[in-house]
């Protein structure tokens, strides 16, 4: 991002080219539940475009068809937003390449923040920075309020304790 480039601006560019920041970012494994994230190669600034979640604008008639058509592994990948006062929805279930729809859930200390931008008359979902990322830290956002499984507390085993209590 040149220095008189805005971060608005610069999410528009990369809205309009489709492209990613590919050398600020990749793609990692984290874990078999995690699956995979996106990592940051090198800092961004508070209020900085990180990555746009790109996938195919569809209406709410559209999604939930969508949604009974695909295994639940597929349905993760849509995103439900107002714009206009109607509900839409970017299906980002398609295996693209593109990193904003392999970004992982924080609720607790997130480091970015989705935001609606138009661009050429549609909506699209862009992370922002909220705080100064390092390289090498993982991208995350809060999902929103559902009742995500992975959010639910499993149990807990008391220090000094390596069973649990029945
Ligand atoms: C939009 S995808 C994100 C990319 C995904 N990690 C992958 O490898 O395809 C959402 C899925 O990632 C996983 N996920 C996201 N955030 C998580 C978290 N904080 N803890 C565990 N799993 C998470 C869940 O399996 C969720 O259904």
């Amino acid at each position: 991002m040149s220095r008189r480039t805005t971060p608005l601006q610069d999410a528009i560019n990369h809205i309009l080219a489709r492209r990613d920041k590919n050398s600020m970012l990749e793609i990692k494994f984290i874990n078999s539940v995690k699956g995979r994230g996106i990592f940051t190669l090198a800092n961004f600034k508070q209020g900085d475009f990180v990555v746009e979640y790109r996938g195919e604008l569809i209406d709410a008639t559209e999604a939930e068809h969508r949604r009974n058509l695909y295994p639940s592994a597929c349905s993760v990948f849509m995103f439900d937003f107002i714009w206009k006062q109607k509900t839409l929805c970017i299906d980002g279930a398609l295996e693209d390449g593109s990193f904003g729809r392999l970004v992982n859930d924080e609720h607790r200390t997130p480091n970015c923040r989705m935001k609606l931008i138009e661009a050429e008359g549609k909506p699209h979902l862009c992370l922002f920075a909220l705080k100064e990322i390092a390289a090498g830290s993982e991208i995350t956002y809060d999902y929103g309020g559902k009742e995500w499984p992975w959010r639910k507390k499993v149990g807990h085993l008391k220090k000094n304790f390596p069973y649990e209590l029945l």
